[in-house]
């Protein structure tokens, strides 16, 4: 089965890198991506229509605001029998089957960026002519990239404001803690090393299949202790409510991006 990824940024090479045992070819219109992209992971680099035309599954990985030209000049090179999964943020499947001639099966996906080390969070939801084969095919082939849920495409807009993003709020509060370590006199290094392998220990213990976070904190809070005088002052911040605020704002930033 021979993929083609169209769009080899942030998200192209980190499908690439989970992908990269399959036969995978990259379309990337910045040659020196590409170039990177060719060397670093040892995969054909084509013009975007003969990759098209050649492959069994075709990855959709550009900017929303450049998804309609780039479906425009792959009309002409889809053909029946391919599969069309879209990772491209906010925009429905509905869009993109306009776009393309006949009854095109297209898959809607929202991962993340741990798919370039096989611990993504990859949603999926297929549009009006991908079939049951179509999505486990695409559940398949998305497998060895993390863990793969299939939800309803109206599910689509919350998953990419919580897991797509998801990476970034915990690399924010990652960042934001290295700075606490500095203001409370630890030196840099030492303070991106302990919050590096803290958050990779408590990522390992919440990724157990019994993981409940609210245990955790529990249990590292000791009673009148260090840990629930600085979750208070988190909580005197509002750090639950700022949080749920900004995932609901990505979520409508996401269904503003779809209009
Ligand atoms: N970065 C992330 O963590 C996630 C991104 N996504 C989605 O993935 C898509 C891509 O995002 P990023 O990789 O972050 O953006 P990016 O800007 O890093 O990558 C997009 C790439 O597509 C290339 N490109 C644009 N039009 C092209 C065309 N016609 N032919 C070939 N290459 C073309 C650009 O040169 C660029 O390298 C977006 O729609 C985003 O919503 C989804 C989930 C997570
Ligand atoms: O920020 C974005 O729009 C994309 C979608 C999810 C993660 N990155």
């Amino acid at each position: 089965m021979s993929t083609t990824i169209v769009g080899g940024g942030n998200m192209g090479e980190a499908l690439l890198a989970g992908l990269s045992s399959s036969d995978v070819t990259v379309v990337e219109q910045s040659s020196s991506r590409a170039s990177y992209l060719s060397s670093r992971y040892g995969v054909p680099v084509s013009e975007l229509e003969p990759a098209v035309s050649k492959a069994d599954t075709v990855f959709l990985v550009v900017k929303p605001y450049h998804v309609a030209a780039l479906l425009d000049s792959i009309a002409g090179h889809v053909r029946p029998g391919q599969l069309i999964v879209s990772a491209v943020g906010g925009t429905p499947t509905g869009s993109i089957e306009a776009r393309l001639p006949g009854a095109p099966a297209v898959v809607r996906s929202m991962p993340n960026l741990p798919v370039s080390v096989g611990a993504g969070t990859i949603a999926i939801s297929g549009g009006r002519h991908a079939t049951s084969e179509d999505l486990d095919r695409v559940r398949a082939m998305l497998a060895p990239l993390g863990r793969v849920v299939e939800v309803a495409e109206s599910q689509l807009d919350a998953v990419t404001a919580l897991s797509g993003g998801g990476p970034a709020y915990f690399a924010l509060l990652a960042e934001a803690m290295i700075d606490a370590g500095v203001l409370a006199g630890l030196p840099r290094p030492l303070a991106e090393e302990l919050v590096l392998a803290t958050a990779a220990g408590a990522g390992r213990m919440l990724g157990s299949p019994d993981a409940d976070p609210a245990a955790l904190r529990a249990a590292v809070c000791s009673p009148g202790g260090t840990t629930i005088t600085a979750i208070h002052e988190l909580e005197s911040r509002a750090l639950r409510a700022s949080v749920m605020a900004a995932v609901v704002a990505a979520r409508d930033r996401s269904i503003e991006m779809g209009r």
